[in-house]
C-alpha cells in the first residue's frame, strides 16, 4: 500500500475564529508533486500553515510525515519541522548574514552541533540547488532566483520527505520561474521528496501538469477525484 506523506480528514481550517476551509479531505503519497491553486484569499496559505504547524488544527485529523498535527504545541512543532521543508514566496532569508550563516542558523536551531556535519549538509544542499561555493554571498548580492534557490537549499537541509512551497515562483520572471520549477520537479523525481506547492501561475501548471488541489468556496477540490468520478460515469 502507498505510504501517505499527508493525510487529512474531516478537517476545518481556521484563521483565528474565522472558518476558512471546511471538511478538508485528501491524501498525498510519497514522491507526488501536487499543486494547490485557488483565488487569492481562499485559504491556500492557511492550509499550508496548518500542515506545518503554524496554525493549530482544532477540528478534524491530519498526519504529516508521520506526525499527528492535532494537539501539536510549541514543544512538539520542532519535531515536525525537522521532517519537512518550507519554501516561501519572499524567501525569508536573514539579510544580516551570508548564505552559509543563513543555513547554519537553521541547522543549529534543529539540533545539529558538529561543525563538519553542518558544513557537509550546507555543501550538499547548495550543490543540489546549483549554488555550490556560494556560501559567502550576502542575500542582497544575489538575484531573486538565486535567493529562491537558497530558500530551497534551506528547506532541503534536513533531507525532508515533504516540501511545502507557498508561491515559490510568485516574485520571479518567467525564465527564472522555469528554473525554479525544474529544480522543484527534479527534487521530487530524483530525491523522492513529496512537494505541495501553492501557486497562481497557470503558465507553470500548463507546462508541468500534475495533480491539482483547489481552494474554492470554503472547500478543497481534488483533480484526482474529478478524474475518478469522470471515469466511473
Ligand atoms: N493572520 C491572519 N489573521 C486573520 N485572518 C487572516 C490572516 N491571514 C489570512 N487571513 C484571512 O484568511 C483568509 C485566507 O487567507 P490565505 O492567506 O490563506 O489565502 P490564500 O489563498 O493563501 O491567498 P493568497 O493567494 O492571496 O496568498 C483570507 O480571508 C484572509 O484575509
Amino acid at each position: 500500500m502507498a505510504e501517505s506523506v499527508i493525510s487529512i480528514s474531516n478537517a476545518n481550517i481556521y484563521q483565528g475564529n474565522n472558518l476558512i476551509l471546511q471538511d478538508v479531505n485528501f491524501k498525498i503519497e510519497k514522491g507526488e508533486f501536487v499543486y494547490l491553486v485557488g483565488k487569492t484569499g481562499t485559504g491556500k496559505s492557511s492550509l499550508l500553515k496548518t500542515l506545518y504547524g503554524e496554525i493549530p488544527l482544532k477540528e478534524g485529523d491530519a498526519t504529516v510525515v508521520g506526525t499527528e498535527i492535532r494537539g501539536l504545541n510549541w514543544k512538539t512543532v520542532p519535531f515536525l519541522r525537522r521532517k519537512l521543508g518550507v519554501v516561501f514566496q519572499d524567501f525569508h532569508l536573514l539579510t544580516d548574514r551570508n548564505v552559509y550563516e543563513n543555513l547554519r542558523f537553521v541547522l543549529r536551531a534543529t539540533g545539529w552541533k558538529e561543525k563538519h556535519l553542518i558544513d557537509e549538509k550546507i555543501h550538499d544542499s547548495l550543490e543540489k540547488v546549483g549554488l555550490k561555493g556560494k556560501g559567502f554571498k550576502m542575500p542582497y548580492e544575489m538575484s531573486g532566483g538565486e535567493q529562491q534557490r537558497v530558500d530551497i537549499a534551506r528547506a532541503l537541509l534536513n533531507s525532508p520527505k515533504l516540501i511545502l512551497a507557498d508561491e515559490p515562483t510568485g516574485n520571479l520572471d518567467p525564465e527564472t520561474s522555469n528554473g525554479i520549477m525544474q529544480l522543484l520537479l527534479s527534487i521530487s523525481k530524483d530525491l523522492g521528496t513529496t512537494v505541495l506547492m501553492a501557486t497562481h501561475d497557470y503558465v507553470v501548471i500548463n507546462r508541468y501538469p500534475s495533480r491539482i488541489l483547489k481552494t474554492e468556496l470554503g472547500k478543497v477540490l481534488d483533480s484526482d477525484m474529478v478524474l475518478a468520478a469522470n471515469k466511473s460515469e
